[in-house]
C-alpha cells in the first residue's frame, strides 16, 4: 500500500483482474447501502420501504486505484425460488444475464438487528438445490447495520461469537461459509471504518478466488448464455441494429427456458424426495404398528399362561 491517503487501502491486489459480487438476502436487509459502501457511490437506490426499493436486477461497477474492476449486482429479494411466479425466473434469468463470466462471490446479507427467518434459511437451501452444493463454495455472510454491534465489528471472533450465540440454523449457514463472515455498518461517516470494512470483503472475495482456483462460479446455463452472446456479438458485428436486438432478446427468452426447467426439476426433485420421505414414515409407522399388535399379542398369551398357573395351583391345593 502506498499510504499517502486512505483511497490508497484500495490497493488491495495488483491485477487488473475483475470481480464479480452478487449481493442476495431479504428485502431491506441493507443489499442496496452494502453494494454503495462497496463502490463507493451512491449506485443503487437504498431505503427504508415495507414493501422492496429494488425491483429489478441491476448491475454498476467502479474501477478501484490498482485497476481492479468490481462489478456489483444487486437483486431483488430473491427468495421465492418456486416455478410459479414468473418475475422470479425473470430476474434470475437477467441476474445470471448480468454476470455471463461467472460469479467471484455471493454475498448473503442478513441483518444482525433481524433475526435470521425461516424464509431466509429456506433461500439458501434453494441456492443449493438450484446451483449445487458449489455456490456454497463462493458464500460470503455480509452482517449489515454495524452500527448496533456491540463489540468490535473488525474483530472476526467477536462476530463468530455473536453468530453462537444466535439460532442454529444461522450457525449451520454460517458454518457451511466456513464463517467468512464480515459485517458492514453502511451509516458511518467515518472514512477509515468504510475503507477497512470494504477491505476485510475485498480480502475475503480474493480468499474465495484462490480457493476455488481462481475459477468464478458458473454452471452449464451460464455456459450457453455466453454461447448465445458471442453469436449475437457476430450477428450485430454483420446485420442491422435490429437484427442484433432481436438475437439479444433471444438470449434472453433462451436463459429464462434454461432457468424455469432447472426450476421444475429442482421443484419435483423436492417433491420425489418429500414423497420418499412420506413413504418411509408410513413403512415404518406401519412396522410399529405391528411391534406393538406382537407385543400386546404376547402380554395377551403370558398374562393368559400366569390365570392359567394360578388356577392350576388352586385346583392342585
Ligand atoms: N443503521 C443502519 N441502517 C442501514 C444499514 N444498512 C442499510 N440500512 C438501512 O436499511 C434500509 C434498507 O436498506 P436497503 O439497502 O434499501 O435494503 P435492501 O436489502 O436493498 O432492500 P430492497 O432493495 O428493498 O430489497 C435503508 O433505510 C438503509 O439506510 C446499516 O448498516 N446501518
Amino acid at each position: 500500500m502506498g499510504g499517502s491517503s486512505i483511497d490508497d487501502d484500495w490497493e488491495i491486489t495488483t491485477s487488473n483482474d475483475s470481480r464479480t459480487l452478487v449481493l442476495l438476502g431479504k428485502t431491506g436487509n441493507g443489499k442496496s447501502a452494502t453494494g454503495n459502501s462497496i463502490l463507493k457511490r451512491q449506485a443503487f437506490n437504498s431505503k427504508k420501504s415495507l414493501k422492496g426499493v429494488t425491483s429489478k436486477c441491476e448491475l454498476q461497477s467502479t474501477v478501484c486505484q490498482d485497476g481492479l474492476i468490481l462489478n456489483v449486482i444487486d437483486t431483488p429479494g430473491l427468495f421465492g425460488f418456486s416455478p410459479g411466479p414468473k418475475d422470479t425466473i425473470e430476474e434470475i434469468s437477467r441476474c445470471i444475464n448480468f454476470a455471463k463470466d461467472g460469479i467471484h462471490a455471493i454475498l448473503l446479507v442478513l441483518s444482525i438487528d433481524n433475526r435470521f427467518s425461516n424464509e431466509e434459511e429456506a433461500a439458501v437451501r434453494n441456492l443449493q438445490l438450484l446451483f449445487g452444493q458449489k455456490v456454497l463454495d463462493y458464500m460470503i455472510v455480509v452482517f449489515t447495520h454495524g452500527d448496533s454491534f456491540d463489540g468490535d465489528g473488525g474483530d472476526i471472533k467477536a462476530l463468530i461469537e455473536f453468530v453462537d450465540d444466535g439460532p442454529e440454523p444461522l450457525k449451520e449457514v454460517t458454518n457451511l461459509c466456513k464463517n467468512r463472515l464480515v459485517l458492514f455498518d453502511n451509516k458511518t461517516t467515518d472514512r477509515v471504518k468504510r475503507t477497512k470494512q470494504v477491505q476485510r470483503l475485498i480480502s475475503l472475495v480474493n480468499l474465495v478466488v484462490k480457493e476455488n482456483g481462481g475459477r468464478p462460479y458458473t454452471n452449464e446455463i451460464f455456459d450457453e448464455i455466453k454461447k448465445a452472446n458471442t453469436k449475437a456479438t457476430e450477428t450485430e458485428n454483420k446485420e442491422a441494429p435490429s437484427q442484433s436486438e432481436k438475437e439479444y432478446s433471444g438470449v434472453l427468452d433462451r436463459i429464462t427456458e434454461m432457468v424455469e426447467l432447472k426450476l421444475n426439476e429442482t421443484v419435483q426433485r423436492l417433491e420425489e424426495s418429500l414423497a420418499k420421505e412420506k413413504a418411509a414414515r408410513m413403512k415404518a409407522e406401519e412396522n410399529a404398528r405391528f411391534e406393538i399388535n406382537e407385543l400386546r399379542k404376547k402380554l395377551e398369551k403370558a398374562e393368559k399362561e400366569a390365570n392359567d398357573f394360578k388356577s392350576n395351583k388352586c385346583a392342585i391345593f
